[in-house]
């Protein structure tokens, strides 16, 4: 795992949206494609808003989350809602979108129909996760019914429910997260800096992140 300390996060965003941006251009000028998953929740905004500016070919670019939560897309916690309003404007408006919600009471209705629309894009070229002061990464949760499967198994998607989560989640498995060509970690504050310390000592079924960390860049300001 590589850390990287920035002085404040506004820098951070800026430095790994370019970072992001150079990542998906080497891949489709070795691929003449490239797959992108980002995560949802309060963290990755502000890097949305500038790598949505950013030039590229943005058309060759298939874009996913890295989890979602079983809610319409128009609930405030949809991590649909946040990519819409904050990625897919400007440059990346071009971006072809990969969704992991499809309405339905649960998400195991739907499963398999949105398992089969990502595989054509695996292995993805960049991920971009996010990380809780619980340890969990994408939605993998620590005490989540499906934890094994997400920690262990060979599926693409698991839908799970988990102590932590307030709804149902669905979530690229660890399996897809590591074979990405690319993997970022973005945290902000000193919790969730101890928090990732602290992970490095547990095992992945106390601490969800821990499976992932392995040859990836943690990128970590402290406000
Ligand atoms: O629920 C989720 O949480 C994690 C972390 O979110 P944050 O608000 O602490 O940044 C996020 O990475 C994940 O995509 C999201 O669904």
């Amino acid at each position: 795992m590589e850390f990287v300390e920035y002085a404040d996060s506004e820098m951070m965003m800026i430095d790994l949206a370019d970072r992001l941006a150079s990542e998906l251009r080497a891949a489709i000028a070795a691929d003449g494609r490239a797959s992108l998953a980002v995560p949802g929740g309060t963290t990755p905004g502000p890097v949305f808003d500038t790598l949505s500016a950013i030039k590229l070919d943005w058309d060759k670019v298939h874009v996913m989350l890295t989890d979602e939560r079983w809610v319409p897309e128009n609930s405030e916690r949809s991590n649909t809602g946040l990519l819409k309003r904050r990625l897919f404007t400007g440059e990346a408006a071009a971006a072809h979108y990969l969704p992991l919600y499809a309405e339905a009471e649960r998400p195991e209705e739907k499963l398999e129909a949105l398992q089969q629309a990502l595989a054509p894009h695996l292995p993805l070229s960049v991920v971009l996760l996010g990380m809780g002061a619980d340890m969990h990464t994408a939605s993998i949760f620590p005490g989540a019914d499906r934890l094994d499967a997400a920690l262990h198994g060979d599926e693409t998607l698991v839908a799970m429910r988990a102590p932590g989560a307030p709804e149902p989640r669905i979530t690229l498995s660890a399996k897809v997260l590591n074979d990405a060509m690319r993997r970022h970690i973005v945290i902000i504050g000193a919790e969730k800096r101890a928090a990732l310390e602290k992970a490095q000592g547990l095992s992945p079924e106390e601490a969800p992140v821990a499976a992932i960390l392995k040859g990836a860049t943690v990128h970590w300001a402290e406000s």
